[in-house]
Order: structure tokens, then sequence, then C-alpha cells
């Protein structure tokens, strides 16, 4: 997945709140709300956690796309495009762990 999938998908899944809930799978997932979106985050997570588990390089790939698919469509819903989770990734390239760990303790 480069930028530009990210940026593509981010806009197509700005377009389905304008679409109607039985049209699209993102559409029906936005009018059930918040909290279902952070269910299905939650599940995803587990399931990455499960292809980890059973250690097949195809399963963890593919769930680890529905896990960044899901969270893409929870940073829409909140009005946040994935570039702003790139620049932060980017922030930290190149820093240890160590030093990002001390500068959250005096967020
Ligand atoms: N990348 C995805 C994508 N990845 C996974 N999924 C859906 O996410 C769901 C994964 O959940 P599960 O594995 O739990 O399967 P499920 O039991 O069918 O899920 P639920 O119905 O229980 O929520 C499946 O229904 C998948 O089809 C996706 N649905 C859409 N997209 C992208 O989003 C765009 C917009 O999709 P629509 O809104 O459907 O047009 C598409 O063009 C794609 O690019």
């Amino acid at each position: 997945m480069t930028q530009n999938t990210l940026s593509e998908l981010a806009a197509v899944l700005e377009s389905r709140k304008s679409a109607a809930a039985d049209s699209s799978y993102v559409a029906k997932l936005y009018s059930k709300g918040t909290d279902a979106i952070l269910k299905k985050v939650g599940e995803e997570a587990t399931e990455v956690v499960m292809a980890a588990k059973d250690g097949v390089p195809e399963k963890i790939v593919y769930e680890v796309a529905d896990l960044w698919f899901h969270t893409m469509v929870l940073l829409a819903e909140q009005g946040l495009h994935p570039d702003a989770v790139l620049e932060e990734l980017q922030r930290r390239v190149g820093t240890s762990g160590l030093v990002e760990k001390a500068s959250r303790k005096k967020d």
C-alpha cells in the first residue's frame, strides 16, 4: 500500500458519507455509529493476533489489510486523513523509541 493507495481509499471513504446506508459496506458501517466502527477495529486486531499465532504469512497480510482498512474508516469518521498518521510516523523516523517514550511523559 503506497501513500497514493491510502489517499485513494480515503477519498472513497469520504464519498461514502453521503451514500445511502444500504448501498455500501462503509456507508452501512457509518450509519451504525462510532461504537460499531470501534468494535470492528477491535475484532480485526484480534484476527491479526490469531493470524500471527498461526504463522501463515498470507493470512497475516490479509488480516492486517482488514485492520488498516477499518482504522481508515475510523479516521474518516473522525474527520481525519491518513496523511496525519503518516506525518506522525515520519516525525518518529530516525528517533529512538526510548526518546519517543521520554517525550510522551512530558505531554
Ligand atoms: N478495503 C475494503 C475492505 N476490506 C474489508 N472490507 C469488508 O470488511 C468486512 C470484514 O469484516 P469481517 O471479516 O468480520 O467479515 P463480515 O462478517 O462480512 O463483516 P460484518 O458484516 O460482520 O461487519 C467484510 O465485509 C469486507 O468486505 C472492505 N470493504 C471495503 N473496502 C474498500 O472500501 C471501498 C468502499 O467499499 P464499499 O463501501 O463497500 O463500497 C471499496 O472500494 C474498497 O476499496
